[in-house]
């Protein structure tokens, strides 16, 4: 019988709201309960009251009325009411005899067996959510898809390849050059998202070119839950007149900026620059320009400065070679400035690759190595190679590293990806008019509408009618991409197709609003009412997805090969379904049927990318100007017999060299095809949905589930829990990767999806589902008995960029004890046991703790020793495990350094000194009481 007194502290088994009850009158029948939080007084029977005592005891922590922190040393018991003796926990030189009188009212028990001594249960299926909850978590944070995982994105393996490759490295510096279309930007969108779940980054700047932000942010958004700001002169003003103080880059930790913002505003590049980020990715990095006796441009220079003081860099461009083999050096060098000192010896190291190449080919071959090219193998690597296939792919990756660019440079090709499909060149040569200027300057024949800025042109250009005649037969039901180099040619089209042609048009050029581009780019887009041709200026020619359209208009012709390449990109990308019909008009017997010729007999550039155009170009560029400008008539033709002759032979000698080894860098196939697998089989394991539904139904949380699978979440009043931040007018989710792909409208719902982020957050630092009572039905055990279940947590305190987590052994353990102390723990799993757990009810869970409390809190002490005396074993583990590891990579980029100077210094002494650290942190893990539950044994 429970001994009352006045003065003893009391918490309501149903309305712990109320906070810490005071027993202010008892006497035979009843006693009252005044709760100071609420300043209610409530009279219980004495014999049913639904009440828990609350009692502290030695070690643990508590809060008086003042608000002051006390942990109590000892406690006694004066006329059945506690006194506690307890030392400040701010000051523990003082110490202080409290009463529990003297307790806060506000009382927040999280410690899983406090809360279930004072009766605070919780249900069955939050405790089975709960744990779930931190199995899954923990699972993630050691899995190697980490980061991978959550990203609404198709499965492509070279994607994976590179975004595993150098998503994990500590401060990645790379240059991505995929074939235009291949899928930058979702690989740095891989990366990046890898970077940030496991810390590795956590502030990071996207330097685009304004036409591309809002398509950045958007891409960001919708495929990687990325929330990026977007900065540009508006926000940025708008911040600062918010806090003149403040430094606005401060204020955001994922920014996308265009580069020209920083380079008009001295100010705020200063600013962007002393916020400093960990990771900066430029976009369309071939206009960072440079040239070895004038320096780089103002876009280099800027990008410069940035990459000098930010440890992770990564460049996208898909035409790394644009104007000049020294930009490219300079990007090379901007990502690794000791690697790559000087232009020549660049050159000469490139010069080299062919016989690189060769071995790395012979050791991937089928068959037995000959002699000959076991001696070629072991000169060139120092030591000689088993002929294992363990031993050839270890030799493989080692020459992968050692060449040149190996580590920095990744370049996917069409060729080696396949699956595109294709494209034709439709060339509409048009008869000139008479006033045509045949002889003149290059300028006036190539681009004579770029002269005339009232659109007199038009009037005699064939290629007026001819576009219009096109739009209005053959491609009636088609949507069209047109691209033209400039502007005001753009704006005079548009203006005829529309008004004299009544045909649906988009514009998109460079004196338009940011806002008003993408709103063409829109209504380009839309299927049934949208406009049946873009009209584009070059700047539409760069990283926009368009690929829904298969028909491209060259209304005119670049001057360089690689725009070109861009321009045909928007279409010849990922996703494109049809084969792209390149439309190009050129009127006869002037330049631009040269420059036509050019490009297709030369280059052969239309029907498939040319890895050679830009360095056939540039070296021929007099010759071809001088052509272009005279009438040079069979000089020309041989010219052109000539450089495709030169492009062929080029290809073969890339194909044996560079280009092949760049190629088995991009993309290993088999580990590529690997890493998709285990992505396949993460998919397919998907125990997610499950686990939603349960967790809905059981807090409250309105959903609906529709017939295709998805579920539609809204947030209601009656939810159990907060802090899931639901939308209000609700989300549609989906669990399956095709689906998401497809519905836009879904969001996709994974282990990394911000909603489980917060389910997971809720989990550990509420105390939700983490005391509970249970039914055990068992015929082994005798009825009435009680087990014990505890969770805990094992956590290391230390900075998230180290992901130490992922070294621990396991990160929660599991103890259960009978009632008389037996250690069952590794005899009777989880599985094994939950399906013979059954819910038990509220009252009797409570009668349950209130009789056998002191067995309890027995078994309970048991388990945390038990739990405690692993720790020491998991420390040492993860150490070994972390130590190694880092080591391991130590290994490998000293030994490389010896091989390939293409590894910084600073890379060795960051790792060095985050292994030296973690090893330390490792030292001292802490041992977090996560749950409990109390099985009671019923036949
Ligand atoms: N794994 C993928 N899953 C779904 N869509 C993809 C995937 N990879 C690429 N895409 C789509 O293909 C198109 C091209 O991808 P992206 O824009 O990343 O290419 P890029 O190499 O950056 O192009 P550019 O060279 O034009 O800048 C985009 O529309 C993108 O959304």
């Amino acid at each position: 019988m429970q001994e009352f007194a006045v003065g003893q502290r009391w918490l309501s088994d149903t309305e712990s709201e109320l906070g810490l009850g005071v027993l202010v009158d008892v006497d035979e029948r009843t006693i009252s309960i005044l709760f100071p939080k609420s300043d209610e007084t409530r009279v219980y029977s004495r014999a049913t009251a639904p009440l828990s005592r609350i009692i502290f005891a030695a070690g643990d922590s508590l809060t008086d009325q003042d608000g002051i922190d006390w942990l109590v040393i000892s406690t006694e018991v004066k006329s059945g009411v506690l006194r506690y003796h307890c030392s400040q926990i701010s000051a523990p030189e003082i110490t202080k005899t409290l009463s529990e009188t003297r307790l806060a009212a506000h009382l927040q028990l999280a410690r899983p067996l406090e809360r279930l001594l004072a009766s605070q249960l919780e249900p069955k299926e939050w405790y089975d959510l709960r744990i779930e909850a931190l199995l899954m978590q923990a699972r993630m944070s050691t899995s190697l898809l980490r980061g991978m995982i959550g990203p609404r994105v198709g499965l492509i393996p070279h994607q994976f390849y590179i975004a595993h490759e150098v998503g994990r490295r500590l401060a990645p510096r790379v240059l991505l050059a995929d074939e235009v279309g291949l899928g930058k930007t979702i690989e740095a969108g891989l990366i990046m998202h890898q970077q940030l779940v496991t810390g590795r980054s956590e502030r990071i700047l996207v330097l685009v070119p304004d036409s591309l932000q809002y398509q950045w942010m958007i891409e960001m958004r919708r495929r990687f839950n990325l929330n990026f700001s977007l900065f540009d002169l508006e926000r940025t003003a708008f911040l600062k007149e918010n806090d003149p103080e403040a430094n606005p880059f401060a204020t955001e930790s994922c920014i996308i900026a265009s580069i020209d913002l920083l380079l008009d505003h001295e100010d705020l590049k200063a600013q962007a620059l002393d916020a400093g980020f960990d990771l900066l990715v430029v976009d369309e990095a071939h206009h960072l320009t440079w040239h070895e006796d004038v320096g780089g441009n103002d876009r280099y220079d800027v990008v410069a400065e940035f990459a000098d003081q930010t440890a992770g860099v990564l460049l996208l461009t898909a035409t790394p070679e644009q104007l000049g083999v020294d930009s490219h050096f300079a990007r090379l060098r901007l990502l690794d400035p000791e690697r790559f000192d000087t232009l020549n010896h660049f050159l000469d190291e490139e010069a080299n690759y062919a016989s690189t190449a060769q071995v790395a080919e012979a050791l991937m071959q089928e068959g037995l190595l000959d002699d000959e090219q076991h001696e070629a193998i072991a000169a060139l690597l120092g030591h000689p190679v088993e002929d294992t296939p363990d031993a050839r792919y270890r030799a493989i990756n080692e020459l992968l590293d050692r060449h040149g660019t190996g580590r920095i440079l990744f370049r996917n090709t069409r060729e080696a990806i396949q699956g595109f499909q294709g494209r034709d060149c439709l060339p509409a040569p048009l008869p000139a008019p008479e006033s045509w200027p045949i002889t003149g300057s290059l300028r006036q024949q190539m681009w004579p509408e770029e002269q005339q800025l009232d659109g007199e042109w038009m009037q005699s250009d064939p290629r007026v009618p001819w576009l219009l005649n096109l739009l209005k037969t053959e491609l009636k039901h088609q949507k069209v991409l047109l691209i033209a180099r400039s502007g005001p040619v753009v704006e005079s089209l548009e203006l005829a197709l529309r008004v004299h042609g009544g045909i649906r048009t988009a514009m998109f050029h460079e004196a338009m609003s940011l806002l008003e581009r993408d709103q063409a780019a829109a209504y380009f887009a839309d299927d049934t009412y949208g406009a049946q041709i873009l009209l584009c200026s070059e700047i539409g020619s760069e990283g926009r997805n368009f690929q829904f359209a298969s028909n491209l208009v060259l209304f005119d012709m670049p001057s360089n090969p690689d725009v070109l390449e861009q321009r045909i990109g928007r279409l010849d990308r990922i996703g494109q379904q049809n084969r792209i019909q390149i439309h190009v008009p050129y009127l006869m017997a002037t330049a631009q049927e040269r420059m036509f010729r050019w490009y297709n007999e030369a280059l052969d550039i239309f029907g498939h990318i040319s890895p050679t155009a830009q360095v056939l170009q540039e070296n021929h560029l007099v010759e071809l100007k001088d052509h272009l400008l005279s009438d040079t008539g069979e000089q020309f033709d041989a010219l052109l017999v000539q450089v495709n002759d030169e492009r062929l032979e080029l290809e073969t000698e890339l194909q044996a060299g560079r280009d092949r080894l760049l190629e088995f860098n991009s993309c290993r196939p088999k580990v590529a095809s690997r890493i998709v697998q285990a992505m396949q089989e993460q998919d397919a394991h998907n125990t997610l949905p499950d686990f939603m539904l349960r967790f809905l139904s059981s807090t409250n949380i309105e959903h609906d589930e529709q017939h295709d699978g998805s579920l539609i979440i809204h947030s209601s009043d009656q939810m159990l829990v907060d802090g899931l931040d639901l939308p209000e007018d609700g989300m549609t989710v989906t669990f399956h990767r095709e689906q998401a792909l497809t519905r836009e409208d879904t969001e996709y719902l994974t282990v990394e999806h911000p909603l489980m982020g917060r389910i997971f957050e809720l989990v550990r630092t509420q105390p939700f589902g983490n005391a509970n009572v249970a039914v055990l039905r068992s015929s082994v055990i005798p009825a009435g008995k009680i087990l014990i279940e505890a969770w805990f947590r094992v956590e290391v305190i230390a900075p998230k960029v180290l992901n130490l987590n992922a070294s621990l052994p396991q990160q929660l353990i599991r103890v259960l004890i009978s009632e008389s102390g037996q250690d069952l723990s590794a005899r009777i799993n989880s599985a094994m046991l939950h399906p013979q757990i059954h819910a038990l009810d509220m009252n009797n869970a409570r009668q349950v703790v209130k009789l056998r409390r002191d067995v309890i809190e027995a078994r309970y002490k048991q388990a945390e020793e038990l739990a405690r005396a692993q720790i020491k074993s998991f420390s040492q583990t993860a150490q070994k495990r972390y130590g190694d590891h880092l080591q391991q990579e130590l290994d490998r980029l000293i030994y490389l350094k010896a091989h390939n100077p293409s590894v910084r210094d600073d890379e060795i002494d960051r790792l060095t000194h985050q292994r030296a650290q973690g090893l330390q942190l490792l030292e001292q893990l802490s041992l977090v009481p996560d749950s409990i539950r109390v099985l009671v044994v019923m036949k």
